[in-house]
């Protein structure tokens, strides 16, 4: 088994910021790599205030907080990739994206990194389909906040191979989550899961049976769900749940029972895409 020693992290957003907490927190040597400049500096900005306030609430030493920056390393340049063990993926929610990205890290990585997609609902077999080692990419499906939540989906493709599936198991493990094996099957366990979660919630606010904020107050109340439907998609980004919705629902044939709604659309074609925003069905300051 390949001794996971550096990680790379392609898409320095929500999902990536993230796993990248997670990671350097853990001990490893982790290159932040977006295509925007802007992005990867205020993801290493958000690191380095998240990591402050850990030390401020004496959840970290600061030399754990030290040891965790000098693990950071944030590029616009795709080559400081090239000597990673494990790369994950978590640029946008669109198939020739992913596939466009795992084709320039295959040309550039040596023939043991394990690549790995955050993807939500795209098919892991299709992304790994026109690369030469297709059994070495796996999803690795972090759940939003990555740091916080303790579950990670390893999806294996139809090429996937076991020694990356293991590969992958021991190093959520060694990240403190518990990773479940799931098959590649559209939107995967929990994201298929909770699509009548996000698409009920919009009908019924959509048919008027109750409000934005109703519906969220009593699925906390009397649901005992942490977050309701409305501030959840503003958390994980409408945009995101949008195309998760569409993938799942195209993949499933146009199964009406995933069918997205078209005030999620609307949304984004306003870019109130949720709390990366300020603005999605709430208002943020
Ligand atoms: N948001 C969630 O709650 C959530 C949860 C689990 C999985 N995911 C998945 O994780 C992935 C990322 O989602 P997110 O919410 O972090 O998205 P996001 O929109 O917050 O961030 C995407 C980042 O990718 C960058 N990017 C786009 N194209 C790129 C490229 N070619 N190379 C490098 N960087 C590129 C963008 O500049 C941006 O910084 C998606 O596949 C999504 O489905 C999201």
């Amino acid at each position: 088994m390949v001794q996971m020693k550096k990680v790379g992290v392609v898409g320095s957003g929500t999902m990536g910021t993230g796993i990248v907490q997670l990671a350097i927190q853990n001990g490893y040597k982790t290159v932040m790599f977006d295509i925007s400049n802007q992005a990867a500096q205020r993801a290493k900005e958000q690191l380095e205030k998240i990591l402050a306030r850990l030390v401020e609430k004496g959840k970290l030493t600061k030399a754990d907080q030290a040891e965790a920056l000098a693990c950071l390393q944030a590029t616009t340049e795709m080559d400081l990739l090239k000597d990673c063990d494990l790369i994950i993926e978590a640029a946008s929610e669109k198939l020739e994206v992913k596939q466009a990205i795992f084709k320039q890290l295959e040309a550039i990585c040596h023939d043991k990194t394990i690549l790995a997609t955050n993807t939500s609902s795209l098919s892991i077999t299709e992304i790994a389909g026109a690369l030469k080692q297709p059994e070495k990419v796996a999803g690795l499906h972090f759940f939003n906040p990555a740091p916080l939540m303790p579950l990670v989906e390893v999806v294996s493709g139809i090429n996937t191979n076991e020694q990356t599936v293991e590969q992958l198991f021991a190093w959520a493990n060694s990240l403190k989550k518990t990773a479940v094996l799931c098959k590649d099957t559209p939107g995967f366990i929990v994201n298929r899961v909770a699509r009548p979660f996000y698409n009920e919630a919009l009908r019924i606010m959509n048919d008027g049976v109750a409000s934005v904020e109703q519906i969220d107050r009593i699925m906390k109340k009397a649901g005992h769900f942490k977050m309701g439907p409305f501030e959840l998609q503003d958390l994980i980004g409408i945009d995101i749940n949008l195309a998760t919705t569409k993938t799942v629902h195209q993949n499933y044939y146009g199964e009406s029972r995933f069918r997205p709604h078209y005030y999620q659309e609307r949304l984004v074609q306003a870019g109130r895409l949720g709390r990366k925003t300020k603005g999605g069905f709430y208002t943020y300051e």
